[in-house]
């Protein structure tokens, strides 16, 4: 079973530099609380604090079981660490455990829905942990133990599991054998293995090398196949130095005495210890076929590019995202907490762990759908060496593992409160999906396959600059910064921006070579419009919106991106001087708000102030467009402050007549209007009109003009807490991106992720 493709690296790496200033931008660390409920009037404080609070408390006295109904516990899960193994850096205590930590909330939030936070306990005394972690309880619907160093994370876990009537897991141990143990399932299965003869080496005999067997004896594997290793070599029976109870249940009788010698013709190997702890030597002298799972964090113990220099017919997983095959515990904690969660179960045991192992393998196995492929960095994997398991960002994940999880508790009889109707169940999950994420992440994976060369107009900005940075690195094109070099590159420096990497390119629009190419340009182009040679060559030698754009225009670059330091509409005036409309189109602008797991675009947000009847049907087009372009099939409401003619009026009579146009150009998408913005977005407001041609809530809405488009969005932003982005240029011959006045690094990257994204398809 060769493997022919070579393993490679995938995804985006960062720079030590970036990841500092993604922690520490804006609000620093990576999560804040919200409320969820209105604390707007004296009526709110009275409900939410006293007196209204002392009723639920009165109930939850009388009936624990009423906190799961009055509070956030039964969706909350806190993430707790003492920071004595943290990655595979080692000891490095509590505090320094804080982003990892952070990061885990996260990530429960963003893949599972799960409320979580975390708490850093400043303590090595297991007693003291567990006294801890035990008074906490009635907090959380659950306690997710992380990076807690071995022993001591066992006998904390089974101390905390007999104390706590909720579902304690140690992620690194059970998390990651759950995942590993998804990944050999298939391994084996496409190596034709049996896994009662298969032979495995686990080098890490800590929390995790240990979960890992565990979970794999529990499957079939048979102990004397099974070789565990750690800093002092193979743990065999009769050993004395650095041994312990857990390391002892799994010593077995042999004269191998290193992890080399435990190699020689083994099927498997499990590395959970630290980087660099296998050797090519070590990996040639695997059985044929050879499954490794080199899972340490950040390094792996081997890497794929080692071991392809040596052997094509290996299996090869890591720990990290930037590779094929990713056997990381983020594929399992999110879901696995969700559907513990969700039947309210008093713990999490090896049925759950199993059930949660098998449905991520049988997950992997399944053909991949179009509106799933976007997820794996835009190629559909196909079940085989390179695909064994599925990728974090990948949908499924969400309805698959918390359905499989909780319908183990129940069938394990450890749920509180069972799933009546499993298939209800399955499409809440599925509707909890944060679909700005997997936006984003689709465009930036199709951007990733056909990187595009990007000019930023604004590059003597330090925000710009970290933004092309910041696209170069994640391997999104090239960027061409406009400015003065000796600037750039003394703003670079003192802002710690790292501009030496290849791909990134400085240009002086007035030392350019092109540049009497571009004043040629412009000036045909304006020359009718009263515009003479010379002002068309001030324009490009001073204006670097002018210049950028030019490039584009003559495909000198690919795309562009500009407004950090000038209004919109300036912007969009002078790139209107060189760009025209794409033909047979209209320019506007599209506004994506993403709020409580709903997308929905918004037009014309930029260009016209209050469009006719033609226009509006025009901006319709242009939207939906837009929106299939995104990956959205388009519901589109022609919105009014009227429904279906009622209360009448001059205003809503345009909308009905853009309806009535559209009408007669047979689009090919849904609309209907004019409707109010509750019924275009309420399926029970929208059922009283029972002819409305939408056959869902809209999520296209065009908005009668441009005041009511930019004061909804921006309340939307403000008051709801969406996330905006836009508004997107859309209609135009080139692919430019205006971004908002003072935007920050991550939004220019966004907008040039979306200009390539526009510039490809
Ligand atoms: N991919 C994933 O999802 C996950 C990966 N991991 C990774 O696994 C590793 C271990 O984590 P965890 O079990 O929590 O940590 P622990 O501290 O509990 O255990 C570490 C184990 O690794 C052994 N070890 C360390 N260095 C070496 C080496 N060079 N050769 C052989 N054994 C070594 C230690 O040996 P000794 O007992 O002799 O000290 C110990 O048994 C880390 O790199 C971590 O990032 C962990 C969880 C999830
Ligand atoms: C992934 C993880 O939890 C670890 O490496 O510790
Ligand atoms: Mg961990």
């Amino acid at each position: 079973m060769p493997n022919d493709k070579k393993s490679e690296r995938q995804g985006p790496s960062v720079s030590p530099q970036e990841a500092l200033d993604f922690h520490s931008s804006g609000r620093p660390g990576k999560l804040e609380i919200t409320p969820t409920k209105p604390m707007a009037t004296q009526r709110d404080l009275s409900l939410a604090y006293s007196p209204g609070v002392a009723v639920p408390v009165q109930a939850i006295a009388e009936d624990p079981s009423r906190a799961f109904d009055y509070t956030t516990r039964g969706n909350m899960v806190a993430v707790i660490s003492n920071g004595t193994a943290i990655l595979g850096l080692g000891n490095l205590g509590a505090l320094a455990s804080k982003p990892v930590m952070e990061g885990k909330s996260v990530l429960f939030k963003r893949f599972a829905d799960v409320d979580s936070i975390d708490l850093e306990v400043d303590t090595e005394d297991a007693d003291a942990f567990v006294n801890c972690v035990k008074l906490l309880g009635p907090s959380f619907g659950g306690i997710n133990l992380e990076d807690i160093k071995a022993p001591e994370c066992f006998i904390i876990e089974s101390r905390l599991r007999e104390l706590m009537d909720i579902p304690v897991f140690h992620d690194d141990q059970h998390g990651t054998a759950i995942i590993a143990l998804a990944g050999l399932i298939n391994a084996l299965h496409l190596t034709d293995r049996d896994i009662k003869t298969t032979k495995l080496v686990c080098n890490g005999a800590g929390a995790a090398g240990i979960a890992c067997i565990e979970l794999a004896k529990s499957l079939g594997l048979a102990p004397e196949n099974v070789f565990l290793c750690d800093t002092k070599g193979v743990v065999y029976k009769g050993r004395e130095e650095g041994m312990n109870q857990w390391k002892s249940a799994h010593a077995v009788e042999t004269d191998k005495r290193t992890l080399a010698e435990a190699l020689e013709g083994a099927d498997v190997f499990f590395g959970l210890s630290a980087k660099g702890a296998l050797t090519p030597a070590m990996v040639q002298s695997m059985a044929k076929n050879p499954i490794i799972f080199a899972m340490a964090n950040p390094d792996p113990e081997i890497t794929p590019e080692e071991v392809a220099e040596i052997r094509t017919d290996a299996i090869m997983a890591t720990g990290r995202s930037d590779y094929p095959n990713q056997v990381n515990n983020v594929l399992g904690f999110p879901y696995i907490f969700r559907g513990a969660l969700d039947v309210r179960a008093t713990t999490i045991n090896d049925a759950m762990k199993v059930a949660a192992a098998e449905a991520l393998a049988e997950l992997a196995r399944k053909d991949v759908p179009d509106d799933v492929a976007a997820a794996y960095q835009g190629n559909r994997p196909k079940y085989g060496p390179n695909y064994i398991i599925p990728v974090p960002f990948d949908p499924r994940l969400i309805s698959a593992v918390p359905v499989a999880v909780a319908k183990a508790a129940m069938d394990s009889g450890v749920a509180r409160r069972p799933i009546l109707d499993m298939q209800k169940y399955e499409n809440e999950l599925s509707a909890r999906r944060d679909p700005l994420a997997s936006t984003l992440q689709r465009i930036y994976d199709r951007v990733r396959r056909q990187p595009k060369r990007v000019v930023f107009a604004e590059g003597e900005e330090e925000q710009v600059m970290r933004a092309a940075a910041s696209y170069v690195n994640q391997k999104l094109g090239t960027a061409i910064l406009l400015g003065r070099e000796e600037q750039i590159r003394e703003t670079a420096r003192q802002a710690g921006v790292d501009l030496s990497k290849s791909g990134i390119e400085i240009i002086n629009a007035r030392l350019s070579r092109r540049n009497s190419i571009y004043a040629d340009y412009l000036y045909e182009r304006l020359q009718r419009k009263g515009y003479l040679f010379r002002d068309a060559q001030r324009l490009i030698n001073n204006d670097r919106n002018h210049f950028a754009a030019t490039m584009v225009a003559l495909g000198d670059a690919d795309a562009m991106v500009s407004g950090v330091t000038r209004n919109y509409s300036t912007v969009l005036d002078d790139v209107r001087r060189v760009i025209d409309a794409r033909p047979g189109h209209r320019v506007i602008g599209v506004t994506l708000a993403l709020c409580r797991g709903r997308t929905v675009l918004v037009a014309d947000t930029a260009v016209h102030d209050m469009p006719n009847s033609e226009e509006l049907a025009d901006i319709a087009e242009e939207a939906a467009g837009q929106a299939r372009r995104m990956g959205y099939e388009p519901r589109v409401a022609m919105l009014a402050y009227s429904t279906f003619g009622h209360p009448p009026g001059e205003r809503s009579e345009r909308v009905q007549e853009a309806v009535k146009i559209l009408d007669k150009r047979r689009v090919d998408f849904e609309y209907d209007g004019e409707m109010a913005a509750d019924v275009a977005l309420n399926p029970d407001l929208m059922q009283q009109y029972p002819f409305c041609r939408l056959s869902g809530p809209a999520n296209v809405l065009v908005m009668p003009a441009f005041h009511s488009a930019s004061i909804s969005t921006k309340m939307l932003q403000e008051l709801g807490g969406s996330t905006v982005i836009g508004p997107l240029l859309v209609g135009l011959n080139k692919s430019v991106q205006v971004v908002s006045l003072n935007a920050k690094d991550s939004d220019i990257v966004n907008m040039a992720a979306i200009a390539a994204y526009n510039a490809a398809v």
